[in-house]
């Protein structure tokens, strides 16, 4: 997954023109000036501050030393171009597999707030990256002029042109269509995170043949969140901005209201709150009135227009949470169905998971460990909106809790996850957290398992030995009893240690993926089902 290229799918018809006519209101602070939105507001640095930190083109974004992105990519002709720079398709020299890559100048960016914006992008992407219909950022690297992202190349364009190149889709595909969306934001809320600039635009298909191929690429008005926690910037763009961040106090629920506004422009090809200015879109947002009477409507299902009225609901606590929308019957009866309940046959094998080789438990901890700052920053906020009590540790008790708002666990359940997450304390630390939920494809990069291995084969003879272990299970505090049966389970030549390859196939193996996976998802769902306080 992730590291397979996909070569010469490039699409030909790639367009970035492809614009509702009147969609020209920049998707940033939509309230006013920008030079002083960079200065004021609560959360927003203070121009004292940007003074003192001596702003100027130089000044590191990253906070680390890169390699220089041109000495491993070739940069190809402009996919796209955005507020703060533009979009190159993008060679890796060593291995001829094409990326995008989003090129910042910094010259564009203007004060303290909007460095901090792109950090935090990274950091979002890192976050998500890996989880479906979310484009994989691959790395990052900065130079004197600019911060470059590179990522997934995705090849099929604009989701935005399909839209405009049909007029609008059939209830069926429309269907499927805000499925991946609303999938894509319950992703976010899953995880902490707060979307705040969902629009057509934003997302792009991996293959142009492929309409449901959806990625979303654009995460620079992104946030996290914790739960309850009110926001107070207007950032978005006009048509689909809800009524409660115009009101500037808002949650995760105004990125439902955009999917409900996305919708409806799926179905009828126009936006539901619609002028000829800004002021005057704003007007109709807050006025909230949907029209389902012009002449596009008859033809429209009432399921369809029951679930745009639940979409954008003018109260968001009582809009529909993304979960919802996913069970709607306009979703599910059109034949696409979700299923996101934990899959019942998943939790006798996290169970087996407190008794999962220890090797693979300590590797995981190694590459944790190993991964940089802004890889982690999303599961720290995560970690830290579930532990309410400020103790570092989440308990029991906090899981519990989280149950009263979640049909989803019962006790049995949560003792599984409790037992699957941490065998000896009956809480969950930092550092127990982080080897449960890194997900997948961060464990899986070669230069993670390489760095695991050598941590165990420190001679470097391309072995894990008994002996190796046991020197690894002391420096680490570990048990070390059973060391000759755990090197038994990953031998697979039976030659009583372990060379690279079974190393690999042990942490890659199903078993354990899904163990963690599952921890990782059941935590999310604790995380997602937590009160809202409004
Ligand atoms: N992974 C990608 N693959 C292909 N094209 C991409 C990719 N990422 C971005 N693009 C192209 O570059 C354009 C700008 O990217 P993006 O929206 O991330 O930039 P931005 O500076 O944040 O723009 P905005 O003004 O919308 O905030 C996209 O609309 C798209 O056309
Ligand atoms: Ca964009
Ligand atoms: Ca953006
Ligand atoms: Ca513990
Ligand atoms: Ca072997």
């Amino acid at each position: 997954m992730g590291n397979s290229c996909q070569n010469g799918t490039y699409g030909n018809n790639y367009q970035n023109s492809n614009r509702f006519q009147n969609d020209r209101f920049a998707s940033r602070y939509v309230d006013g000036n920008d030079t002083e939105d960079c200065y004021s507001g609560s959360s927003r640095a203070s121009l004292a501050g940007a003074l003192r930190q001596g702003l100027n083109l130089k000044s590191p974004v990253l906070g680390y030393k890169t390699p220089n992105v041109r000495e491993l990519y070739t940069l190809g002709r402009e996919l796209g171009q955005g507020q703060f720079g533009k979009t190159y398709l993008c060679t890796e020299i060593s291995t001829g597999c094409q990326y995008a890559c989003k090129t910042i100048l910094k010259s564009n960016l203007r004060c303290v707030s909007d460095i901090e914006d792109v950090r935090r992008e990274i950091q979002i992407m890192h976050h998500l990256s890996g989880q479906k219909n979310i484009v994989t950022i691959k790395d990052t690297y900065e130079d004197e002029q600019a911060v470059h992202i590179v990522m997934e190349l995705c090849a099929g364009g604009e989701l935005f042109s399909k839209i405009q190149k049909r007029g609008h889709y059939s209830e069926r595909k429309a269907a499927e269509l805000i499925k991946i969306i609303v999938g894509i934001i319950e992703t976010c809320h899953s995880h902490g995170v707060m979307h705040r600039d969902l629009k057509p635009e934003n997302f792009l298909l991996l293959d142009a043949d492929d309409e449901f191929s959806v990625k979303a690429i654009d995460f620079g008005l992104s946030v996290f969140f914790r739960p309850g926690q009110v926001f107070r910037e207007v950032v978005g763009s006009p048509y689909y901005i809800a009524p409660e961040v115009l009101e500037k106090r808002y949650g995760p629920e105004a990125d439902i209201w955009t999917a409900g506004v996305i919708l409806y422009v799926l179905l009828t090809g126009v936006p539901p709150f619609w002028a000829d200015t800004q002021s005057g879109i704003y007007e109709k947002v807050l006025d909230g009135r949907i029209d389902f009477k012009s002449n596009r409507w008859p033809r429209i299902s009432d399921s369809a227009k029951d679930l745009i009225k639940k979409m954008l609901c003018p109260y968001p606590s009582e809009r529909l949470k993304a979960h919802e929308v996913l069970k709607h019957p306009w979703i599910c009866d059109n034949g696409v169905a979700t299923n996101r309940a934990l899959d019942p046959s998943v939790l006798p094998r996290l169970k087996q998971f407190s008794a999962m080789n220890r090797l693979k438990k300590l590797s995981l901890q190694i590459i944790a460990e190993r991964l940089s700052e802004e890889e982690i920053v999303g599961l720290r906020e995560m970690f830290k909106a579930m532990d309410t009590k400020n103790r570092s540790v989440v308990t029991f008790g906090e899981l519990k809790g989280l149950k009263r708002y979640s049909s989803v666990f019962k006790d049995t359940e949560i003792n599984d996850l409790m037992e699957a997450a941490d065998d000896t304390t009956s809480t969950i630390n930092w550092e127990e957290f982080i080897a449960a939920a890194v997900s997948l494809n961060k464990i899986e990069r070669e230069k993670h398992l390489m760095a695991a291995f050598t941590y165990f084969d420190k001679d470097g003879s391309g072995f894990i030995t008994v002996d190796k272990l046991q020197k690894a299970c002391m420096e680490r505090n570990m048990e070390d009893t059973f060391l000759e049966e755990m090197i038994l389970e990953v031998d697979q030549n039976n030659d009583g240690q372990i060379d690279y390859a079974e190393f690999v196939t042990m942490m890659q193996s199903n078993n354990f993926g899904l163990g963690w996976q599952t921890v990782e998802s059941s935590l999310n769902v604790a995380l997602r089902e937590a009160p809202q306080v409004y």
